[in-house]
């Protein structure tokens, strides 16, 4: 299978008052053609830095290192903002968190749409003719298109944006914590639209970022724990939920209820401590301070992300002999 996004060492930084924020710092990450990524990790890991950082980083934002390959043949790390715009939609899209800023409050979505047929440089009638066909995809009716942003529920406008996202079958969709604002019932369909968008190929691969284990549970094909600023997990579903290596992913798993959880009342293992400022990481592995297995290498050198079996990567010392 083609690979659609391969990160190797990718370094994204912001250059604030108070010194640099590593929040991106060295992450390797493949993702490939038909495949849903779930990318999980508390708060302040560096998830969405990641992901608005591969379609259009902005100041402070700066992207330091490392490579980011699209379709095996955009470098993402070496190309400007007007080839940046050139490939938005078409090869790459991102839901961004707060859907909000995706649309402008005061221009009606048919008018949106005429920005950007313009932006594109392609027929506006035509343009509206493929929204119209997305708008059936995603179960809205066409009245939307004379709508303002602020008139749609939370549930509408997340559509809006995905149909917008998707209307030129970008090869890899970016959908951060798409379904956090959502209710219950509305957040069920959009994952399962997210599913289909995949599995139809309307878009080529998607890499789903959330804090919410249970959502990934429900589309992922990998999952991909980032702590600090790095990816320190990687493997299937089913063997990362089963398995886990990495201490932070046990500890994120653990810290949901599950159904029977609920009803035993038993204990949940809460996450202790917050992950680290990013201004200046702990050295050696950075979960080495909410580690409860850390041992003395942990705290000077940092673990490698290794393929301890087939498919199942860990950056731990636990599982890796020097
Ligand atoms: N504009 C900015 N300027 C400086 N630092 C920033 C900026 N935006 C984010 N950061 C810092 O970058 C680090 C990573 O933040 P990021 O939002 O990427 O994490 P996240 O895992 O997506 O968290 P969340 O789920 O809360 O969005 C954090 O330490 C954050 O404070």
């Amino acid at each position: 299978m083609s690979k659609v996004l391969k990160l190797e060492k990718y370094k994204v930084y912001y250059k604030t008052f108070s010194g640099v924020v590593k929040a991106v710092d060295g992450v390797d990450l493949e993702i490939k053609r038909g495949e849903v990524v779930g990318v999980i990790g508390e708060s302040g890991c560096g998830k969405s830095t990641m992901a608005q950082s591969l379609v259009l980083p902005k100041p402070p934002m700066f992207i330091v290192g490392g490579s980011a390959k699209l379709i095996e043949t955009i470098e993402l790390t070496e190309i400007d903002n007007r080839k940046r715009k050139e490939i938005l939609l078409k090869h790459i899209a991102l839901i961004p968190q707060y859907v909000m800023d995706a649309l402008p409050a005061i221009k009606k979505i048919r008018t949106f749409l005429k920005d950007l047929a313009n932006d594109k440089g392609i027929d506006h009638e035509k343009l509206i003719e493929m929204f119209t066909e997305r708008l059936k995809l995603v179960n809205l009716p066409s009245k939307v298109l004379d709508m303002y942003p602020i008139e749609l529920s939370g549930g509408m406008r997340q559509r809006v944006v995905i149909a917008i996202s998707t209307l030129f079958n970008p090869d890899l969709l970016i959908a951060d914590e798409p379904t956090s604002a959502l209710d219950v019932v509305t957040q069920r369909y959009v994952l399962e639209l997210f599913r289909d968008l995949v599995d139809q190929k309307i878009v080529g691969s998607l890499m789903f970022i959330t804090h919410d284990i249970a959502s990934i549970r429900q589309i992922a094909d990998r999952i991909a724990t980032m702590y600090a600023g790095k990816i320190v997990e990687v493997g299937s579903l089913e063997t990362v939920l089963k398995s886990p290596l990495h201490p932070y992913t046990s500890m994120l798993i653990k810290s949901i209820p599950t159904i029977e959880q609920s009803y035993k009342i038993s204990k949940l293992s809460g996450l202790a401590g917050t992950p680290p400022s990013l201004f200046n990481p702990p050295p050696g592995c950075r979960f080495h301070p909410r580690c409860p297995f850390a041992m003395d290498i942990c705290r000077k050198e940092e673990p490698p992300l290794l393929e301890i079996e087939p498919g199942h990567f860990v950056a731990c010392w636990l599982h890796t002999r020097r």
